[in-house]
Order: structure tokens, then sequence, then C-alpha cells
């Protein structure tokens, strides 16, 4: 049946069996988004093509992917996030229909925006060592890559908040934790893109056996932490939820405590349930914010103008005290600083293609999905189209303003936390947090792009997009 509908696409031709998997053949993650650009070039925004056996539409078209986002055959993820599930298993961004259903129900309260409040502080404070930690860059004027300091700046923040223990990264940069989170996404992730490790050789591999090291101690950090704040919660005192643990516990509730007290039907969530969806919170609120802040930070340097404007809001908001503490209201009213973050995010969407599988054949707009197609919907690439955003390529916030914003024109278009049921249920919580670090940073230091590098950063696209060779920044002291 598949055969008989791929005639309904055009797409490259393909050879026997292996289909069009040579391209994908050992490619390094800078080398992603060019092959996709040739075939966008070639076929348009609705192409089909053949990894191996496996039949995969690439859809950039605003109006069909409002349908794969909303319909409910289609919340199933792609092959190629299965690499994660030695990790993640079957926390939200993995698992599947009923399963997932009943999770995103449950979980979704532990993101109300009342809910949220509490971790502007652990925002704020983390932000204050960053701050303090980068204070040597201003000092000599070099520059740097802020992409490995930002990274350790939120892992710092999701391990609070999903855990409430401290791991202190951005001081302690070469613990065991950091490690073993950073060598986790790094061998799931490159296996997506390796032929070999994509079958069962992998197990034969050195790589299987540094995923294995990883996840043991990642797993056992967390099962330790759920085992602690299970026992606490069993005494019930207030006093026994507040004081400080073995793991440095600061605040009363992180996502765990919560998800210790949420039920599915009547019944508890087991450890390992509150497990993958710790994991995944810890693997999914990292990365992508990272290189969100990051690029939002190219993006100022390279602006100016932009920069200035940012940081006249930030001190007519928070004032020029840079001792005084960031509370959620001054977030909200951030509103030309989240403007600047959104248009990053359509310039550099942190998941820059999302991956979707058909589990029942459907039609869209006359066209056949079979059952068991894979689909990427592409998101990086929406965002630079210029039928849909003029002059695509250049950076202007302002598109982003009131009623007339570009968001509210066509949201199938412009989709960097996904949309529909199973879109980012770390949207808020992640635009605090990027606007509660960049105002900090930014209330402190001037950021510049060193002399000759206007050109934008070579783009890595693995399951994130990311910065291939870093970003380059220089930073100086504010005069107050
Ligand atoms: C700039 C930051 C972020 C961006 C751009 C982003 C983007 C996305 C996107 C595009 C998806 C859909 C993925 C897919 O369908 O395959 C997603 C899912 C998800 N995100 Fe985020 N994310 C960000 C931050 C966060 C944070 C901070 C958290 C946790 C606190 C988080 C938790 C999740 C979870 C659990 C899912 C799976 C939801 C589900 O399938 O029900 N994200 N995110």
């Amino acid at each position: 049946r598949t055969l008989e509908v791929s005639g309904q696409y055009s797409g490259p031709p393909a050879l026997p069996i292996l289909g069009n998997g040579l391209w994908f053949l050992n490619k390094q993650p800078d080398e992603f988004l060019p092959i996709i650009q040739q075939l966008t070039d070639k076929f348009g925004d609705l192409f089909r093509f053949w990894q191996g056996p496996e039949f995969t539409l690439y859809v950039a078209r605003p109006s069909m992917i409002e349908t794969i986002l909303t319909n409910k055959h289609l919340t199933d993820k792609s092959g190629e996030y299965g690499y994660l599930s030695n990790w993640l298993g079957d926390g939200l961004l993995l698992s599947k229909r009923n399963k997932w259903h009943a999770r995103r129900k449950a979980i979704t309260p532990a993101f109300h925006f009342k809910i949220l409040e509490q971790f502007v502080d652990v925002f704020d404070r983390n932000a204050t060592e960053l701050v303090d930690i980068l204070g040597k860059y201003a000092d000599s004027g070099k520059s740097f890559d802020m992409f490995p300091y930002v990274l350790l700046y939120a892992l710092d923040v999701i391990c609070e908040s999903a855990m409430g223990t401290s791991v202190n990264a951005l001081r302690n940069a070469d613990s065991e934790y950091v490690r073993a989170v950073k060598e986790a996404a790094n061998v799931s992730i490159r296996r997506m893109f390796d032929f070999i490790r994509r079958t069962p050789l992998f197990y034969l591999t050195p790589s299987y056996q540094r995923l294995r090291r990883s996840l043991k101690v990642l797993h056992g950090y967390t099962d330790n932490v759920i085992r602690s704040r299970r026992m606490q919660l069993k005494n019930k005192t207030d006093e026994a939820r507040t004081v400080s643990d073995e793991f440095g516990t600061k605040r009363k509730d992180a996502f765990l405590d919560m998800l210790l007290q949420t039920s599915i039907n009547g019944k508890p969530l087991t450890d390992l349930e509150i497990r993958e969806e710790v994991d995944t919170f810890m693997f999914e609120g990292h990365d992508t914010t990272t290189s969100a802040v990051v690029f939002t930070l190219f993006n100022l340097a390279k602006h100016p103008e932009v920069q200035q404007k940012v940081y006249d809001e930030i001190v007519s908001v928070i004032g020029k005290d840079l001792k005084k503490p960031i509370e959620l209201s001054d977030l909200h009213d951030l509103s030309y600083l989240e403007m600047a973050i959104k248009e990053t995010l359509r310039l550099y969407p942190s998941v820059p293609l999302i991956g979707r599988r058909c589990v029942e054949e459907i039609t869209i707009e006359g066209k056949t999905i079979p059952a068991g197609a894979n689909i990427i919907v592409g998101v990086f690439f929406m965002g630079r189209d210029p039928n849909y955003f003029e002059r695509p390529l250049e950076f202007i916030p302002d598109r982003f303003a009131g009623e007339k914003s570009v968001e509210k024109f066509n949201p199938y278009k412009y989709i960097p936390f996904s949309a529909g049921p199973r879109n980012c249920i770390g949207q808020k919580f992640a635009l605090n947090e990027m606007k509660s670090v960049i105002s900090k940073l930014l209330r402190h230091y001037e950021f510049i792009l060193p002399a000759g590098s206007t050109a934008e950063p070579l783009l890595a696209s693995e399951l994130i997009l990311k910065p291939h060779h870093g970003v380059p920044l220089q930073i100086r002291h504010r005069g107050h």
C-alpha cells in the first residue's frame, strides 16, 4: 500500500532496499539541514523519501501541519525518538497513545502558571552565579563561547526545578552527574544519524558501554532522590519537607514532589513512572533552553540597536539596582525581550524538525498518508520561508508586536514549541527562564560580536539545533 501511494508525492529517486538511506550515512550534524534544504529547493514543501524501507514524508506546509499536529492518529513519535528510550522510558516525550494521554492529563497541572511562580527564585539565583562566573571575561575583554556556560546554568535550573536538588553544575562542571547527562544525550542523539549505531550492532560498540555507564549514574541519582522524597512525604511534617537533605534540597516543591502526589485513575505514579518523567524534564529542559538563550544573545550582539531597546526596557521594569531579585510580574512586563526571544526561535528553533509516525492511514488535502509512514515537520524551514515571513533572514523582533503579531496570523507556520495536544508542556517555564537569565546578563554586561564575526554561526542539527562551533562573544561591564 505504501508503494502504491508513494506515487502521489514527488521526491528523489530511491535505490531498492536502501532507499535514500545513503544520504544520511555517517553524516555530521552540520550536514543534515543542508541536505533537507537541497531537497526543499528541488521538491518544495512536501516530498517523500525512503530511509531504507521506511517511507518518510517531509512537510513544511502550514495547512497540512495543522491537521498533522492536531490529529489523534498522529500523536506517536517517529522511529528516531526511540533511541532516547533507554534513558527516558515512557516519559511524556516518548510515550504513546493512551499512556501518553493519561500522563499528559495528570502532569499538566504541575505546569500551571501559578505553580511556575515558585521557580522564579531558582532562575534568579542561578543567573546570579552565571553572571559572577562570566565576570572574568568582562574584566579581560577576551572573546569566549557562551554555550557551555549557559548549558551549565540550564542544567542547574532544571535539576533544582525537577528534583529540588542542586548539582551545582556551574561551579562543578566536571561532576559525575553533569558528565553523565552530556554523555547520555550525545550518544543517544548520535545514534539517530549513524547507520551502524541504528542497528543492533550498536550494543557491541564502546558508545553503548558509555551510555550504559551514564544511565547508571543518571537513573541511580533520580531513584535516590525519589526514595528520599517519598520517605519525607510519608513523615508528612512540614519540617521534613523543607530541611536540606543529603542531596542539598532547597525548596519545598519541585516537579518531583508534585508527581509524588499525582495519580492516574486513582493509582499513584510508581517510582519508575516518576523517574521517566523527571528524566524527560532533565533532557527536554536543558539543551533546548540553552540554544535559545545563546542564539538570542548572538542576535542581540549582532543588532546593538535591538540590544539597547531590550536593555532600556529592562531598566524601566526592574530599575538599575543590580542586586534586586527579579519577580514574576517583572518577567511578564519584559514584552520586548519576549519578542526578541520569539524572533530568535523563528530563525533558530531549538527543535528544528518534529517527527511523527502515522498509525492509521489518513488523507490530508487529497494526499494519502499510509499507516507506518514517518512524518518530518520542517519547523526550521517554515520559519525562514519568504512565503510566510517578509525579509525572512532578517532579525526583526517587531514581527511579534501586539495584534499584528505573526503568531496570531497563522499559528502553524511558527511552531518552535510545536502545536496541538503534544506541544511543549514546558513552554511557559522556558520563556520565564529565558527572560530571567537574559535580563540578568544584560543588566550586568553588554554583549558584543568579536570583530569580523558577523556571519551566522554554522548550524548543527541533532535533535536540537546548536551552533556547531559555539558562539564566540565578548562582554563588557555596563557602566552605572
Ligand atoms: C526554548 C525551550 C524549549 C523549546 C523550544 C521546546 C520545544 C519543544 C517541542 C518542539 C516539543 C515537541 C517535540 C515533539 O513533538 O517531538 C517539546 C516537547 C516537550 N517539552 Fe519542550 N521545549 C523547550 C523547553 C522545555 C522545558 C524547559 C521543559 C521542561 C521543564 C520541556 C518539556 C517538554 C516535554 C515534557 C515535552 C513532551 C510533551 C508531550 O509530548 O506531551 N521543554 N518541546
